[in-house]
């Protein structure tokens, strides 16, 4: 393994107006180890996330990745250098079947070659998905939408992933499965830099751990020292022991100064159980709604203009879902189906939301293939007018076929 293989963070500073949020952060990870972050509520964890992915603006500092300089990349091309999030709330499209959610995830140039690939792999490491991959994600379990979420980001064939509370709102059973689904992960050979409030579980898989105390990294150390150390026990495991200077002087920091996360570790088990459940992501019929720029690296627009682009190349070649010999997941006709039904989640995100079951899911027909005429919805910016395009397909005296866009209206 090379040594620039991985993230390095150097001095990461973010503020959100006159308010630090980070100050100097840095950290490091490499394939094949999980890295866990652990902080109080506002500590800065998921702005230390976000940052590196390229979703809130940097103030100071420097990144690589794999030896690339993150500076001046936008969030999609952070994501081609093979660094992808999964951020806090999962941001599935909850009315997208699974397979649908998981498709999304290989926009990344990186990865469109290998989506069929990157699809079984997925399946066999999650063996659920591959039962529930027609159903409908926002009728599924959280730690199932979990799973889909972080199946989603290995789409984009990462070497670090990053999670933000992926035990958030869970039972602990529930937890305990997406813990051992990173250490699947981990087995494959990626990285994942964790950030957990859940300090024992996360501290029990991680190979090493960073503490953020007010926006800056006071203790760093091995998973096990931290775990065994008396002052992180105190701060964030709920134990007795007093600062024994073994995780250094900054974690003597985290002890002597209670955080609210110290406050709630403090309580008994069972106490802090069910406040942990208290933060419950919204039930599967009332989904958080989805930002698709967090979730795909790139607008609604961007998104769609890409998709389309590969339509209509593949309309081009004569490629329609009757005709391709190609699996059903890469059939054109699916892909404009999936783009109409992202935009009605995204639309619906807005709305009060209705429950939908996946029994009506399963019998929603298939996409038909466009012939003479193509009617598609383009997907506009969530806020916008959806506009109606009608192509029609148009033979030249070779056979060859291309569509042209016959007329184009707001609806
Ligand atoms: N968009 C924003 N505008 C202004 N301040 C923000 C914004 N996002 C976060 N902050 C502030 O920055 C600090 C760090 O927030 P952040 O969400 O990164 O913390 P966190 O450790 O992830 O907390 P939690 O565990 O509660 O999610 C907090 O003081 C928060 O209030």
């Amino acid at each position: 393994m090379s040594e620039h293989s991985g993230l390095i963070v150097n001095g990461l500073s973010v503020h959100y107006g006159q308010h630090q949020a980070l100050n100097q952060v840095s950290l490091n990870i490499k394939p094949g180890e999980i890295v866990v972050i652990l902080g109080a509520n506002g500590a800065g964890k998921s702005t230390l996330l976000r940052s590196i992915g390229g979703l809130t603006p940097r103030t100071g500092g420097s990144l690589q990745m794999n030896g690339h300089p993150l500076a001046t990349l936008k969030a999609h091309q952070i994501v081609e250098t093979g660094l992808a999030l999964v951020p806090e709330g999962r941001g599935i499209f909850g009315d997208l079947t699974v397979e649908e959610n998981l498709l999304l995830g290989a926009y990344a140039k990186r990865a469109r070659a290998d989506q069929q690939q990157n699809l079984e792999r997925i399946y066999s490491l999650f063996p659920r998905l591959v039962e529930r991959r027609r159903q409908i994600a926002r009728t599924m379990s959280g730690g199932e939408q979990q799973m889909v979420a972080i199946g989603r980001a290995m789409m984009s064939s990462p070497s670090i992933l990053m999670l933000d509370e992926p035990s958030l709102g869970l039972s602990p059973l529930l937890s305990s499965d997406v813990f051992k689904t990173c250490k699947a992960v981990r087995e494959t050979g990626l990285g994942i830099l964790l950030v957990e409030q859940n300090a024992k579980q996360s501290l029990s898989i991680a190979d090493r751990g960073y503490l953020l105390e007010n926006g800056q990294i006071v203790a760093e150390n091995s998973a096990r020292n931290l775990l065994n150390d008396p002052a992180v026990q105190k701060a964030y495991l709920g134990g007795s022991g007093a600062s024994s200077g073994a995780a250094s002087a900054s974690s003597a920091k985290a002890a002597t100064k209670p955080s609210k996360a110290t406050a709630a570790a403090e309580k008994p088990a069972t106490v802090r159980e069910a406040l942990a459940a208290e933060r419950t992501i919204p039930d599967r019929y009332e989904m958080p709604r989805v930002n698709v720029t967090q979730v795909l690296g790139m607008s609604v627009n961007d998104a769609i203009r890409s998709a389309e682009a590969r339509q209509r190349a593949a309309w081009a070649q004569g490629v329609t879902p009757s005709n391709s010999s190609a699996s059903p997941t890469s059939g054109t006709g699916a892909l404009a189906d999936m783009l109409r039904r992202m935009e009605q989640s995204a639309a619906q995100a807005q709305r009060p939301s209705t429950p939908r079951t996946a029994s009506t899911a399963a019998h929603k027909p298939a996409a038909t293939p466009p012939k003479e005429a193509e009617v598609k919805q383009a997907a506009t910016e969530i806020s916008s007018t959806p506009v109606l395009e009608v192509y029609r397909r148009v033979v030249d005296d070779h056979g060859r076929s291309e569509l042209a866009l016959v007329d184009k209206r707001k609806v």
